[in-house]
């Protein structure tokens, strides 16, 4: 499929360094409008649509079941995990790509992380009965995950009618941060405490991928605290038993 490149690497060279780096650093978070163009974006969109169609989103799981309280009252979105080389997928994968390159010249000026790894991308469908997501921090105790980033597919999107803003709680500040789930807009935050989001409920289908960007020492640190903890969980059973 062939795409024109719509934005050259000196332009997403020019674009982290003048607008995610900075806003990155003041606010914690950044939106970036007309990322891959019309007949990019148009393509991802599509692609996910497929995805849609075919069945492929499955209902986001919770890290764990809370008794009595319905899943989709937390979160009420449809999921898939995808690396970007499976069919159907070609579109996504340039958007990855695309997405990989800002981060890693930001990366370059965000200095403190070391960021060489990310996620597999969700893509995630929110079917529009009302379900949004309710606040939460994306990585509250260290996980590794350094900065979160969402690209939105939503064409003619109308909050008065659609509602599905996300807000961020900006930590300490005396603000709120409604972004709109527009098509071909392209969302950087912290994935820290230090951004707080919900997703308001959504009255029509809301489709955006998300990819989580890690540092590096963080996640080896994570890695290494839950080999500890399941190698210590393990002898108790056996001691135990
Ligand atoms: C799977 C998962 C999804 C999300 N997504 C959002 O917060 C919504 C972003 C948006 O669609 O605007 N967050 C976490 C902590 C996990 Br885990
Ligand atoms: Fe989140």
């Amino acid at each position: 499929m062939p795409f024109i490149e719509h934005v050259s690497d000196a332009d997403l060279e020019c674009l982290a360094l003048e607008r995610v780096v900075p806003a990155l650093q003041a606010y914690g978070f950044c939106y970036v409008d007309g990322v891959l163009g019309e007949l990019a974006g148009d393509a991802v969109l599509e692609q996910v649509k497929e995805m849609h169609r075919s069945g492929v989103l499955q209902d986001g799981r919770l890290a764990g079941s809370v008794p009595g309280v319905h899943r989709s009252s937390i979160r009420g979105d449809k999921i898939a995990w995808v690396s970007g080389t499976e069919r159907g997928c070609e579109a996504i994968n340039f958007l990855l790509n695309l997405i990989d390159k800002l981060i890693s010249v930001c990366a370059r000026r965000l200095g403190s992380k070391t960021i060489r790894e990310r996620s597999k991308a969700m893509v995630a469908c929110y079917p529009g009965n009302g379900a949004g997501y309710v606040k939460h921090v994306d990585n509250p105790n260290c996980d590794g995950r350094c900065i979160t980033c969402t690209y939105y597919l939503n064409k003619n999107w109308n909050t008065k009618e659609h509602g599905g803003v996300l807000r961020i709680f900006p930590e300490g500040k005396s603000f709120v941060a409604d972004i709109k789930p527009l098509f071909d807009r392209l969302l950087f935050f912290w994935s820290d405490r230090r951004n707080p989001h919900e997703v308001q409920p959504s009255y029509s289908t809301r489709y955006a991928v998300t990819v989580w960007y890690f540092d590096s020492e963080e996640r080896a640190e994570a890695k290494r605290r839950f080999r500890d903890m399941t190698a210590s969980s393990l002898q108790q059973c056996s001691s135990s038993s």
